[in-house]
C-alpha cells in the first residue's frame, strides 16, 4: 500500500502568519500522498466578535446558530481556506480547498438536540467520508485542503470540529493507503506539566490516557483530541502523532516528533 499522511493544524497555528508559514513549508517538504484539515476556531471567534454576534462554545464545541454558520463558512471555506491554499500552491503544492459538500465528500448528521441545541453542528459516523473519491484526487495528483465544514445532503452546510474531520479521514483512507494522523498545534505534544515543554510524555496507551485524564494532566481541548485520536488508532489509522507545527520537519527527518499514541 502507498503512504498517505492526514494532517490537522489548529486555530493557533493558523493564527500566527510565521508559524504557519514555516509549517506549510515542512508540509510541502514531506514525502507522498497528504491531505490537510484545518480549524480556525479562534479565528472565526474573533470575526464573530467583530460583528456583535457573541460567540458561544459548550466543551470546545460551538453553538452554531444560523448568524454563527454564516460568519464560519465566510471564515473557514473562504478567508482561512483559501489563504492555505495560496500558500501552498506558492511552495509547490497542488493543494485544492473542499468543504465536505464539495464533491459530496463529507456527508454529515445534524447534531440532535439533547439538552443542548449546538444549532447547524454536524456529527461524523463511518459512512460519512467518500474515501473513494478522496483517493482519486489524491491518485490525480491533489493535495485536497479541508476546513471544517460538512453538508447534511439536503442542501444545509454544518459546522464540524476540526478534529473529528481528521480522524474521520484518516479512518476511511486507511483501507486505501498506510495512513498516519498528525495533529499538530502549539504545543510539542501531550505534556505531563502544560507549561513545560520539556516535559513531553513520548507515548501514551488507552491504560495512560485513563490514568492521565484522572490525574488531570490532560483536560481541555486535549480531551476530545485524545479522543478522536484513539478511535483512529483502534480503527486501522497505522500511526497516531500530536505534535508541534513548527517541528513537523523531524518526521522527514526520522526524528523523534511528538506524542505517539499505541493501542
Ligand atoms: N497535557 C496537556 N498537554 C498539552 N496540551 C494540553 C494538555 N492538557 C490540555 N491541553 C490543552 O489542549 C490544547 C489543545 O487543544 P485545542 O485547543 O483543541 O487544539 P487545536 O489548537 O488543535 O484546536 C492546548 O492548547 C492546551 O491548552
Ligand atoms: C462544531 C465546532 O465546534 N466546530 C469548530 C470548527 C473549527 C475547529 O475545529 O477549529 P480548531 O481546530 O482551531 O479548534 C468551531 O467552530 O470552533
Amino acid at each position: 500500500m502507498k503512504s498517505l499522511y492526514v494532517i490537522k493544524i489548529g486555530g493557533n497555528v493558523i493564527d500566527n502568519s510565521e508559524n504557519l508559514y514555516n509549517f506549510l513549508k515542512d508540509f510541502t517538504a514531506l514525502d507522498g500522498h497528504k491531505i490537510l484539515i484545518h480549524g480556525g476556531g479562534k479565528i472565526a471567534t474573533q470575526m464573530s466578535e467583530q460583528l456583535g454576534i457573541e460567540a458561544k462554545l459548550i466543551d470546545g464545541r460551538r453553538i452554531t446558530d444560523i448568524e454563527t454558520l454564516r460568519v464560519v463558512t465566510m471564515v473557514y471555506a473562504g478567508l482561512i481556506n483559501k489563504n492555505i491554499v495560496a500558500q501552498l500552491q506558492r511552495f509547490g503544492t497542488n493543494a485544492i480547498g473542499l468543504t465536505g459538500a464539495d464533491g459530496n465528500f463529507i456527508k454529515a448528521t445534524k447534531r440532535p438536540v439533547k439538552t443542548i441545541d449546538y444549532g447547524y453542528v454536524g456529527d461524523l459516523d463511518s459512512q460519512s467520508v467518500n474515501a473513494e473519491n478522496i483517493s482519486k484526487l489524491l491518485e490525480a495528483g491533489f493535495t485536497p485542503a479541508f476546513c471544517a465544514l460538512t453538508h447534511d445532503g439536503d442542501g444545509q452546510m454544518l459546522n464540524t470540529n476540526a478534529d473529528t474531520i481528521a480522524s474521520a479521514i484518516a479512518i476511511a483512507l486507511a483501507n486505501y493507503y498506510d495512513t498516519t494522523l498528525i495533529y499538530c498545534f502549539e504545543k510539542k505534544g501531550v505534556l505531563k506539566d502544560i507549561n513545560d515543554e520539556e516535559s513531553l510524555i513520548r507515548e501514551i496507551n488507552p491504560v495512560r490516557y485513563d490514568e492521565l485524564k484522572k490525574e488531570q494532566i490532560i483536560h481541555s481541548g486535549m480531551l476530545p483530541k485524545l479522543d478522536n485520536a484513539f478511535a483512529a488508532i483502534s480503527c486501522g489509522v497505522k500511526a497516531v502523532v500530536i505534535g508541534k507545527s513548527d517541528e513537523l520537519g523531524k518526521l522527514g527527518n526520522n526524528q523523534p516528533f511528538g506524542t505517539r499514541l499505541s493501542n
